[in-house]
């Protein structure tokens, strides 16, 4: 039975990257994917925006939505404060499978719990089943449909306050324009769009930053 893209992935990094340092990690996927196969990781161009924002927020707990391969856990993981934590969610067992590898290849193993199942059954049991208080900060980068009902499912569960940062891949390609229409016309959050480019491509991307006023 010939690999997956995702399992070809995780080799390389297993055979090229630095056991333990997520850098190397991160700089090995970009290195294939740029190079060999493309690959839905957020990358290293928006992968600046992602690190902006997450050392501004300095987030004790995180959400992200959507965990692929865990390019974006490690990428976040590795800037969290000592005692912070990250939250990830998958529902693709084979992807949730290659992402645990790479996160615990990277050693972020102890600030990230990765999270199988669909975002909509997961949310509404982060507060009994996790623990979670509130969300500081929430990436969202699955299905694109799922980014709207997802934001008004977490203000329902409780779990934005005043100050939460929800930031959002993909607002040109693949494109989220329901999420967009939510977000910018709606009080009670303040939004902010980043123009970049589609992983790894020539094309043009975006991601929107939506702080909750509460
Ligand atoms: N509900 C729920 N709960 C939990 C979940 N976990 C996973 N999923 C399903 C998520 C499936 C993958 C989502 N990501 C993308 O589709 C995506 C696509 C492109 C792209 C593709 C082709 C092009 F030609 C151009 C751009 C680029 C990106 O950066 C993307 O992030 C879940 N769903
Ligand atoms: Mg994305």
């Amino acid at each position: 039975m010939n690999q997956s893209k995702e399992q070809r992935i995780l080799n390389f990094v297993l055979q090229n990257a630095v056991r333990g340092d997520p850098c190397s990690v991160l700089e090995t996927i970009d290195k294939y994917c740029s190079q060999k196969e493309w690959a839905m990781n957020v990358g290293d161009e928006k992968g600046l925006i992602l690190d902006k924002t997450v050392e501004e927020v300095n987030p004790s707990v995180a959400l992200e939505l959507g965990t692929y391969c865990g390019y974006s856990a490690v990428r976040i993981a590795r800037l969290l404060k000592a005692g912070a934590h990250l939250l990830t969610v998958e529902f693709n067992p084979e992807f949730a499978a290659i992402a645990k590898q790479m996160i615990e290849f990277a050693g972020v193993q102890d600030k990230v719990k990765l999270l199988e199942g669909p975002s909509e059954e997961i949310i509404p049991q982060l507060k009994k089943k996790y623990e979670v208080d509130t969300l500081d900060f929430v990436f969202l980068d699955h299905w694109k449909d799922k980014y709207t009902p997802d934001t008004i499912l977490l203000q329902e569960c409780n779990l934005l306050r005043k100050g939460s940062v929800l930031l959002a891949d993909n607002i040109i390609v693949p494109g989220a324009p329901e999420f967009l229409n939510y977000i910018r016309n709606n009080p009670r959050f303040q939004c902010t769009n980043y123009p970049s480019h589609l992983e790894y491509m020539k094309v043009e991307d975006a991601m929107e930053k939506a702080v909750f006023l509460g």
